[in-house]
């Protein structure tokens, strides 16, 4: 027998004589009751000399499994699971790998600088229960540690901290992230209609590689998020809140989305992307807030198009119908009318919402704005503090194209490639524009032949730019010249109101 298992099954007697002294316990006076268990705990410190902490998975009444349990598992799933003998497979990220744990009554042992831990996994099944109630959710599982009392301290202060970290880094890790969006919750009625979050799995392929763009302005805004992700203990010092406002700019096609997914597959981030249209007000747009997590990044795209973020609202289109008679029908119309009715978030609310004091709820965020036109966003929103980087994503430079000649065409070099940076030098292409060229249409295409597709393409918009400009200079050209005819007319009739007024004074 090894010292491993003598030690359970020594604890396993202790535990028994436990339970029948309880039930005997009664039938002794009190006084000798008392003295019989202090003996007893001595010969138990005395012949048992192990702690016990049970962790059990279900805590109370409580229907969430408890948060340390499930820690405790992926720590020991990582870190003894290819100890134990028999282990139980979970399948997680859409059947995609399985993660194998302790099977119950199964034991493990741990070791932490020097110190022996054992892990043993249980569970008690409730005792009045039918053969026809019998359900597996009735078990109720639980882990146990065991150490020798004399590194208590270590162990309750320093070893458990160290399984809770390593746990929550794996689930970190392993967890499948997220891509939230707000909707209106149509429980409760139109009067406690707010907003609330919903979310499909994140699963977008963008990458910083696959990301086409000047290559210097990538490695500085790769280099922006890992110091940012790095830097909580600096954020603490400097007493700011653990977040981070990017603004991304520039026309429709150029990556702004593509960026977005790129960054929160970097770090390992949800996504919250937050149609501000459906907030109903400041007071949801708080809520909504409140309810999303730490390491994610909150979108608001097209900023510009959301909202009238000036103050002013847009006018309620009036019902030409006239006041309701039937209070059904006027219940459905008020519902109808709360439902149309803007957003009534304000420019303040939404400040306030980036660097309120609510915003600090939570940490380790990015929160980031898109817009097509810059210059239509209101300064406030923008400025350094607010949006503390601010990205232009524009059109596709010779470099970028570079990128996406590598993704699409698996290409590092061709003799048509100086053909394509002098025109890209010439015309604006998008990067979405000039990566549907590089795309091959069908099994005939080779890259070669993409290639030439985009040359024909940027020679057509070079053209198009050209013949454009062409007729702004006519339209331009024509405006002026009408400008001058009129300044000329009106000089005339000057004159001849001069020579008219001197006509006058002649005849006088
Ligand atoms: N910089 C880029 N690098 C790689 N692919 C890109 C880039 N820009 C655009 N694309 C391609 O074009 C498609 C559209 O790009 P994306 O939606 O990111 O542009 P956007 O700037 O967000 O456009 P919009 O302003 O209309 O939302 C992407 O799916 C991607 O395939």
């Amino acid at each position: 027998m090894t010292g491993d298992h003598y030690m359970t099954q020594l604890g396993s007697a202790m535990a028994g004589i436990m339970f029948v002294w309880a039930i005997f316990r009664q039938w002794f006076p009190q006084e000798l009751g008392e003295q019989i268990e202090k003996y007893f705990h001595k010969l138990v410190s005395y012949v048992y000399p192990y702690l016990q902490i049970t962790f059990h998975e279900y805590q109370g009444d409580g229907f969430e499994r408890s948060k340390a349990y499930v820690t405790i598992e992926r720590y020991l799933s990582a870190n003894s699971s290819n100890r134990a003998k028999r282990l139980k497979a979970n399948v997680i990220k859409d059947c995609q790998s399985v993660v194998l744990s302790m099977d119950d009554y199964e034991e493990v042992t741990d070791e932490f600088k020097g110190i022996k831990i054992w892990w043993t996994s249980s569970k008690t099944i409730p005792q009045q229960r039918s053969i026809f109630s019998y359900r597996d959710d009735d078990e109720r599982r639980y882990y146990k540690l065991t150490c020798h009392r004399k590194n208590r301290d270590i162990i309750t202060k320093v070893y458990l901290r160290h399984v809770f970290d390593e746990g929550e880094a794996i689930a970190v890790k392993t967890r499948q992230r997220k891509l939230y969006t707000n909707n209106k919750s149509e429980s409760g009625g139109w009067r406690s209609k707010r907003t609330m979050w919903s979310h499909i799995i994140f699963e977008h392929p963008s990458t910083f590689d696959t990301l086409a763009m000047d290559p210097k302005k990538k490695k500085d805004i790769l280099n922006d998020l890992r110091t940012f992700s790095r830097s909580k203990d600096y954020y603490k010092k400097v007493g700011k809140s653990w977040k981070r406002g990017y603004l991304l700019y520039g026309p429709p096609g150029t990556g702004k989305s593509s960026m977005i997914a790129a960054m929160a597959n970097l770090l390992e981030y949800d996504i919250y992307d937050l149609e501000l249209t459906s907030v109903k007000d400041n007071t949801d747009l708080r809520k909504l807030l409140i309810d999303t997590s730490s390491k994610s990044i909150i979108v608001i795209e097209d900023i510009d198009c959301s909202l009238d973020l000036t103050g002013q609202r847009k006018e309620k289109k009036e019902d030409d119908k006239g006041e309701e008679k039937d209070p059904i029908a006027k219940k459905a119309k008020k519902e109808k009318d709360n439902d149309n009715k803007g957003s009534e978030v304000t420019l303040s609310g939404l400040l306030n919402f980036i660097d309120g004091l609510w915003s600090a709820c939570g940490s380790e965020r990015l929160i980031v704005f898109t817009t097509n036109y810059i210059e239509k966003l209101d300064p406030a929103l923008i400025r350094r503090g607010r949006m503390d980087k601010h990205i232009e994503l524009s059109y596709c430079c010779f470099e970028a194209f570079k990128v996406l000649a590598k993704n699409y065409l698996d290409l590092e070099s061709h003799e048509l490639f100086a053909t394509i940076s002098r025109l890209l030098e010439e015309t604006n292409m998008t990067p979405a524009d000039v990566a549907e060229n590089l795309m091959p249409k069908s099994d005939e295409e080779n890259a070669e032949s993409c290639l030439n597709n985009l040359i024909k393409s940027l020679e057509d918009a070079k053209e198009e730019a050209r013949l454009k400009a062409v007729e702004e200079a006519r339209i331009k050209a024509e405006e002026e010249a009408g400008e001058k005819s009129e300044e000329n007319g009106e000089k005339v009739e000057e004159s001849e109101g001069k020579i008219g007024d001197g006509e006058e004074k002649d005849d006088i």
